[in-house]
This record gives structure tokens, sequence and C-alpha cells, in this order.
């Protein structure tokens, strides 16, 4: 049963910014819960793939976001029961969730999947639209990012330590291109909001950045009546 009470920690912002690490630490410091929720953006488009269903088919994607078969246990993801936690980071399927990501009925019929995640004692939830639609009540709303530049190094170390073989140049242009989709959508596309503190690790180590959210969440602590 999903607890309303409970406080959400939102982190929103672009491809590779370090938000998911960023949102996991947070969330094991304070024991709370932590979402994913890109992760089921790019399980719909794992699904649909493995389904034969084509990006363009909304109708389709979005019986396949209804329908998602799949569970987070302690950092490892299943879909249809088979573990998929390495199978959704390719950048193919990045790409994909991208596509499905930016269609209003596909988004719907996640919207309560996700908002189930808020348990006590509290959440970290990490994407794209935490804090405007999903958990926009949320205590503390957190614009995470860094220049592309910055993101495109840091999926490059990322992905050559995974064994890929791919250039700098490809994965920036491929950033921007998902920067550029995911902000120009119609529907939830990511803005830093007016109540969101930015927090740019450009020139941040994790540990930073990590201490520095923490540091934020202390000071709304210590604020509530
Ligand atoms: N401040 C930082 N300094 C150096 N490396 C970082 C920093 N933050 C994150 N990273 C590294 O950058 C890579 C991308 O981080 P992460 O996967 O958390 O980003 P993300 O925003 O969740 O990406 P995506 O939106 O694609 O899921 C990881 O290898 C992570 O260890
Ligand atoms: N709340 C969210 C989370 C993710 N997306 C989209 C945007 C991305 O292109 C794709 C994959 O997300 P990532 O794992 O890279 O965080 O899913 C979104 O629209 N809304």
């Amino acid at each position: 049963m999903i607890d309303i009470l409970a406080p959400v920690i939102a982190l929103d912002g672009p491809s590779a910014s370090g938000k998911g690490t960023v949102a996991a630490r947070v969330a094991a410091a304070l024991e709370f819960h932590y979402l994913d929720s890109g992760a089921l953006y790019r399980l719909t488009a794992l699904a649909a793939v493995r389904r034969g269903v084509l990006f363009d088919d909304v109708e389709g994607l979005t019986e396949v976001a209804r329908a998602l078969d799949a569970s987070f246990v302690e950092g490892v993801i299943l879909l249809d029961g088979e573990e998929a936690t390495e199978a959704i980071r390719s950048e193919a399927i990045g790409e994909g969730a991208s596509r499905v990501a930016a269609l209003a009925p596909v988004r719907d019929a996640l919207l309560a999947r996700q908002r189930a995640f808020q348990r006590l004692p509290g959440l970290v939830a990490d994407g794209r639209d935490m804090g405007s639609v999903v958990f926009p009540q949320a205590q503390l709303k957190v614009f995470l990012t860094a220049t592309a530049e910055v993101r495109a190094e840091r999926r490059h170390k990322q992905l050559i330590a995974k064994g890929e073989d791919v250039t700098i140049q490809k994965i920036l242009e491929d950033i921007q291109q998902r920067d550029a989709r995911d902000s120009a959508r119609t529907v939830a596309p990511l803005v830093q909001l007016p109540d969101a503190r930015l927090l740019d690790t450009s020139a941040m180590t994790i540990d930073q950045a990590v201490r520095t959210v923490l540091g934020w969440w202390e000071t709304v602590q210590s604020s509530r009546p």
C-alpha cells in the first residue's frame, strides 16, 4: 500500500548526469526506498523489442507498459522473471526508452507503479518528472546536472569498463540528441522546476554530490514544523 506520509526526495536531471548513482547512495545513507524510474521506461523498451512491438506502435507500447512484469530486488532488475539489469543499460535500449517515454499513454500506464514506491520510512526517486508529475509534493526536489561533455566522458568510462567499443564523440552526440528529445517533448518534459535546487556536479566527486543532497535534506528536516 502507498504511504502518502512517507517523505520523498525527487532527483531529476539529464542522461548520465549521475542522478542514479547519487540517488541510490542517498537512499542507502537514509535507509530510504529507491526508485529508478528510467529503468521502467528502459524495461518497456526492452519488452517491446522482445515482443516485436515497434516504437511507433503507440497502442502496442501502451499495452506492453501496462502489462510490464518487472521487479526490483536488491539492485537486481527482473523482466518476465529473468534478470535484465544489464540488458536495459545498452545505448540502443536507452534510445528506445527515450522514444517510448515521449508517449503520454505509456507514461500514464507507468504512473501508479512509480507512486507505489512511496513507502515509509521514505523514498528517493530519480528520473525526469519525479518533482513535476509523479511526486509534485516531494519535500526536496533536486535538479542534478553536469555539462554534456562531462556526462559523455563519464558514460564513456562506464561503457569502456563494460568492454563496449564506442567513441566519446558518438556518446556526446547521443546525449545531446536524448537531452533534446527529453526536454522538448510535450508530455512531462525534463525541466528545472522553480522549487528544485540546482546541483551541477561537473566539477564534483560523487561523494561531494551525495553530501550536498544529504545536507539539503537535513535542512529540510530541521525546518519542518
Ligand atoms: N560526480 C561524479 N563524478 C564522477 N563520476 C560520476 C559522478 N556522478 C556520476 N558519475 C559516474 O557517471 C556515470 C553515470 O552515472 P549514472 O548512471 O548515475 O547517471 P544517470 O544520470 O543515472 O544516467 P541515466 O539517466 O542514463 O540513467 C557512472 O559511471 C557514475 O559512476
Ligand atoms: N521519469 C523518467 C525517467 C526516464 N525517462 C526517459 C528519459 C530517458 O531518455 C529514458 C531512460 O532514462 P534513464 O535510465 O536514462 O534515466 O527514459 C523519462 O522520460 N521519465
